[in-house]
């Protein structure tokens, strides 16, 4: 085994660095969150996701407070987190960089289930979901969001992004 450098660092600056260099390590699913209602449609590609329980079903998302997507996606109180395939890739690229709201929709094909936010046809799967608590993460908010319906497809393989590229996950 190759053994890498251990750092403990005072300086928030290289802590961020060496943060994001570690967190680069770890293979992250990748989906696509979007939202709509009286605050607007908005989306954006998204690692931070994480299952909480079963009971009620829970998912949480972080998202960056400083992102345009973020008036929309709180006020609107409700989004859907499309988990991407290996076909994704292209759409990824589109939700996480500073593409206008339009051309990123303009891009797939959409639908709805229980609250309005939009459904990525080809998802592997969406969870339709209600953010049910917000919790102070510093430079992101953590939503806490109750599932309300879920679609699913049982064929195709997952996105992963791992070492600031994206790979198929099987
Ligand atoms: N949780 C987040 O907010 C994430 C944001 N991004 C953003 O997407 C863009 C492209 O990503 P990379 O080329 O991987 O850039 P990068 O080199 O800045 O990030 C490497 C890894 O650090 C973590 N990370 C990056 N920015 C973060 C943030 N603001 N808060 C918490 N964790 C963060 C992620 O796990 C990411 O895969 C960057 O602008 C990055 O900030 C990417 C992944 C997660
Ligand atoms: C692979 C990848 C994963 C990302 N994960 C997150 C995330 O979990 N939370 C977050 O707030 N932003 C994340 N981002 C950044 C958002 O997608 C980006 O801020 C969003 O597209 C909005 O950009 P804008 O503020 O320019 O509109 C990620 C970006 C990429 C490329």
């Amino acid at each position: 085994m190759a053994v890498e450098k251990a750092v403990a660092v005072a300086d928030p600056d290289i802590a961020r660095a060496e943060f994001r260099n570690a967190m680069a390590r770890m293979a992250a699913a990748v989906n696509i969150v979007t939202t709509d209602g009286p605050a607007g449609l908005a989306g954006f590609a998204a690692t931070a996701v994480c299952s909480v329980t079963d009971n009620p079903p829970t998912l949480l998302v972080c998202l960056n407070r400083g992102a345009s997507v973020h008036p929309a996606v709180t006020q609107n109180g409700v989004l859907c987190v499309n988990v991407l395939s290996e076909a994704h890739q292209d759409l990824s690229r589109l939700f996480g960089g500073k593409t206008p709201v339009a051309e990123r929709f303009a891009a797939a094909a959409w639908s709805a289930l229980a609250t309005g936010a939009p459904v990525l046809e080809d998802a592997l799967v969406s969870f339709d979901c209600r953010i049910v608590r917000q919790a102070d993460g510093g430079t992101h908010d953590i939503l806490l969001c109750e599932v309300d319906a879920i679609r699913r497809r049982d064929n195709g393989q997952g996105l992963v992004y791992f070492d600031r590229a994206y790979h198929p996950a099987g």
